[in-house]
């Protein structure tokens, strides 16, 4: 296209040709001329395809976790089991492994408390009375060590990440967290892909990774299947793990209580098995799901980041343009200590954190809801005699009760909000033990809902 050029236009008058001009010099400028005629036109597209791209992510609810170290926030299985289903039933097999490890580290952690026992009252007269069973057992599970190494390297850990435990019979026995196991984002995509039956391959397939196979480290729990059950039914090893205050996971009685189910060779993860299985999370996982709301879909990105105080500083970049942040407070850890420093009180911790999400100038107009989490392990404290202020002198000689200190709490957070918002603003408070699958479904309804007329609110505001 040859730019017109009008007589009566000012501007057509200077960029108008020369009255003397050849005809070499005509065409050069047209090609001149229809050259920037064609850059103009691109300019335009992508002008054009950068404001759908713009709309399109408005449109895009995103939500952060937030929350210390084992808070709770793989909470996220919920959303993705109800809104991601096809990802998830990918997702589902490949659990199998991190269950088997989860298992596998709390039968570690009870043979080095039983190591650590014997060492250490080599001498003394303190020292508890062991039998033959007690050693043969020792020996019997010794192959397990291997077996967790193999499994965090099907996990995808790379060699210097696996550290073997150590042995029992070593001195020196490794805490609870320089073994545990991470996840990394990509590690894990590239994991769940390699595992998940392919072309209609509903039949199990073996996982091989790194060197490892998948069958082969069945074929050991499976063959350890007694000896597992034996030593955790065995009375003096339940006494030991008091004596030497061994600090399992939350959720290892449950798998070890279920060792047998777990360690058979068919075994497949049900929803309640998942929703207790442990892999601490490093970077952030993004989740995408497809949200229904009345028949229409709408895109969320969950974004699940890593707790521990090292993970906090990746939390930042995250803030921005996000619709809401979900807290996970866990409450029930009023009587424990962060693991990555033990001078902080984990319940102190999330008080902080709280406060500091409430402040940030970047979240003010975020929608703020918190889940006062692990309320089933709170009951359980409770139930056991745990004074709550012992540990926590501001509540004083309130009523030691679930029901008081979960209020107790509750307005303790409410007024964070309140006197820490930039800008005044509403918070969500739930009561939660996210391992409830029945009463989170309910929950989750309702943040979705709240989320939504939210966000609703906000874009008919702009
Ligand atoms: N009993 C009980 N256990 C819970 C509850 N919520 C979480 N857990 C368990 O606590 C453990 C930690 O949960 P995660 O969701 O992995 O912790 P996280 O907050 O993602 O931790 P990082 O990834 O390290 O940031 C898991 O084994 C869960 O099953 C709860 O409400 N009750
Ligand atoms: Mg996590």
């Amino acid at each position: 296209m040859v730019f017109n050029h009008d007589a009566t236009d000012p501007l057509a008058v200077v960029t108008a040709p020369p009255p003397d001009e050849t005809p070499e010099e005509k065409a050069a400028r047209e090609e001149r001329e229809a050259e920037a005629q064609r850059i103009s036109n691109m300019i335009d597209e992508d002008i054009r395809e950068e404001r759908v791209t713009l709309k399109k992510q408005e449109q895009i609810v995103k939500i952060l976790l937030l929350g210390q170290s084992e808070s709770g926030k793989y909470f996220t299985f919920h959303f993705r089991m109800r809104f991601a289903r096809d990802k998830w039933a990918q997702e589902r097999a490949s659990w199998r492994t991190v269950i088997q490890l989860n298992l596998v580290r709390s039968v570690n952690t009870i043979l080095e408390a039983l190591q650590r026992e014997i060492t250490d009252t080599e001498d003394t007269d303190d020292t508890m009375t062991f039998t033959d069973k007690h050693h043969l057992l020792r020996v019997r599970l010794r192959p397990l060590r291997g077996v967790e190494s193999d499994l965090k390297r099907l996990l995808g850990a790379r060699p210097d990440e696996v550290q073997e435990p150590l042995s029992p019979e070593s001195p020196t026995i490794s805490p609870r967290t320089s073994s545990e196991f991470f996840v990394r984002s990509w590690t894990w995509r590239s994991f769940l892909q390699a595992s998940s039956p392919r072309n209609g391959d509903t039949q199990r397939r073996s996982i091989r990774h790194d060197g490892v196979n998948s069958h082969d480290i069945t074929e050991v729990i499976a063959g350890c299947k007694n000896d597992i059950r034996d030593l955790w039914e065995d009375s003096t090893i339940q006494e030991l793990l008091i004596r030497r205050r061994a600090r399992l996971e939350d959720s290892a009685s449950f798998f070890l209580d279920a060792s047998e189910r777990l360690t058979s060779r068919d075994y497949e993860p049900t929803d309640d098995d998942i929703v207790r299985a442990r892999l601490r999370t490093l970077d952030i996982q993004e989740h995408e799901l497809s949200v229904d709301e009345d028949g229409e879909a709408q895109t969320w990105k969950i974004y699940d980041v890593g707790g521990s105080r090292t993970q906090r500083n990746a939390w930042l970049p995250y803030f921005d343009q996000v619709n809401a942040v979900i807290f996970l407070a866990p409450v029930s850890c009023f009587d424990e200590r962060l693991q990555e420093d033990p001078r902080v009180n984990r319940l102190e911790d999330s008080f902080i954190l709280w406060k500091a999400i409430c402040s940030s100038k970047l979240l003010s107009r975020t929608t703020l809801i918190i889940f006062l989490n692990k309320i089933d392990l709170l009951e359980k404290k409770i139930a056991s005699g745990v004074m709550i202020n012992r540990y926590l002198p501001s509540y004083a000689d309130r009523p030691n009760e679930t029901t008081s200190v979960v209020k107790y709490l509750r307005q303790k957070f409410k007024d964070t909000v309140k006197h820490n918002s930039p800008e005044p603003r509403m918070c969500h408070i739930y009561q939660t033990s996210v391992i409830d699958t029945k009463t989170t479904a309910q929950t989750l309804l309702s943040v979705r809902d709240g989320i939504l007329r939210e966000h609703l609110k906000k874009a008919n505001l702009v």
